[in-house]
């Protein structure tokens, strides 16, 4: 096993389209450009994890075989060195011609969502200006923030979360090339753990391997310092159910105890409140107080403080909704 030396997110990320798993419609349709040699530019939009970068290299390689890294380039569009130097870059690579007998470069530029409108507004005239020797692709996390003109002139695909299938499947193929076993306890909790990212799933799976061969539930939670979901359940119930010094304790021992970042709590609170059975306008409330302690810890305020002040608000809300 070589766990602790190779990345595996980079080791085992698929080589073709078709080794991708989830997002069939996408890949069908990628497949076609190849069939056809043609290829428009194309914007990826979906969160992280779950397949823009690798359906974009995996496009490069099908386009073009052997020499695809002569004609394929990938830039970050929040690259620290500024946006100049992005903008340079692009220019450069885009305005020279392909090479080893291809009609068109590919350039991938990932994070385009991090441009300001005046770089997009660039950015859509170098696509004009070297369409025939450059095709671009784009990807963001939110399409809504990237200028109408460069939507309308893109091909656009939405990525999904993945699915509990494609997250368990990937997870296998790897766990089985390396060597571990996986509980069926393991591969939920990487489900639940991964929340459709294929990334955090792999990073799961490698951070688990360092520490052991045979991988159950309890090292992913552990690994990956996440609550289980039960523990979620149990803060929710007790909070709801009006036993606040009970409910800060459980909390306690999830932040202090066992070391999860309270950012964490609050999404996976988010996730369990989100699937509970319960009545609609309690529901809302309980929601709209994590939205605000989410906001009050972006914004700098103590933790601690804030995740007791939360419980006290689920406290006073189930107190007043009954
Ligand atoms: N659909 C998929 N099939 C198989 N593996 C995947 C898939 N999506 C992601 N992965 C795995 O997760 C890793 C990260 O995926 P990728 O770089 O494609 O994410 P991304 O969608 O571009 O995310 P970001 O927006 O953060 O750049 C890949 O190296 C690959 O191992």
């Amino acid at each position: 096993m070589d766990g602790n030396h190779t990345i595996w997110i980079e080791k085992y990320r698929p080589r073709r389209l078709d080794e991708m798993v989830g997002q069939k419609d996408i890949v069908v349709r990628l497949q076609s450009y190849v069939k056809t040699g043609n290829l428009p530019h194309l914007l990826f939009t979906g969160s992280a994890g779950i397949g823009k970068t690798t359906a974009a290299v995996a496009l490069a390689r099908e386009f073009f075989g052997d020499s695809w890294q002569t004609n394929f380039r990938e830039m970050n569009a929040s690259d620290e060195r500024g946006i100049d130097v992005v903008r340079n870059q692009i220019k450069e690579f885009a305005r020279t011609s392909p090479l080893a007998g291809a009609t068109f470069k590919i350039l991938f530029l990932d994070e385009a969502d991090a441009l300001t409108t005046d770089a997009q507004a660039a950015l859509r005239r170098t696509m004009e200006t070297y369409a025939r020797t450059c095709r671009f692709i784009l990807s963001c996390n939110y399409s809504s923030k990237i200028i109408d003109p460069i939507q309308s002139r893109c091909a656009i695909y939405r990525f999904r979360p993945l699915d509990r299938e494609a997250v368990i499947e990937e997870t296998r193929r790897i766990a089985a090339a390396e060597g571990l076993t996986v509980t069926e306890g393991a591969l939920d909790a990487i489900v639940y753990v991964a929340s459709g990212d294929m990334r955090k799933a792999i990073n799961a799976l490698q951070g688990a391997a360092i520490l052991r061969t045979d991988i159950d539930e309890e090292t992913i939670f552990e690994i990956t310092a996440t609550a289980r979901p039960e523990e979620i359940d149990e803060l929710l119930d007790l909070s709801i159910g009006g036993r606040f010094d009970e409910a800060e304790q459980a909390l306690l021992e999830l932040t202090h105890v066992r070391g999860i970042a309270p950012n964490e709590l609050i999404n996976q609170c988010y996730r369990a409140l989100v699937q509970r059975d319960i009545d609609r306008t309690l529901k809302v409330k309980l929601i709209d107080a994590l939205g605000e302690t989410d906001f009050r810890l972006s914004e700098g305020a103590s933790s601690d403080i804030q995740m007791e002040a939360l419980l006290a608000r689920f406290v006073l809300a189930a107190e007043q909704h009954r």
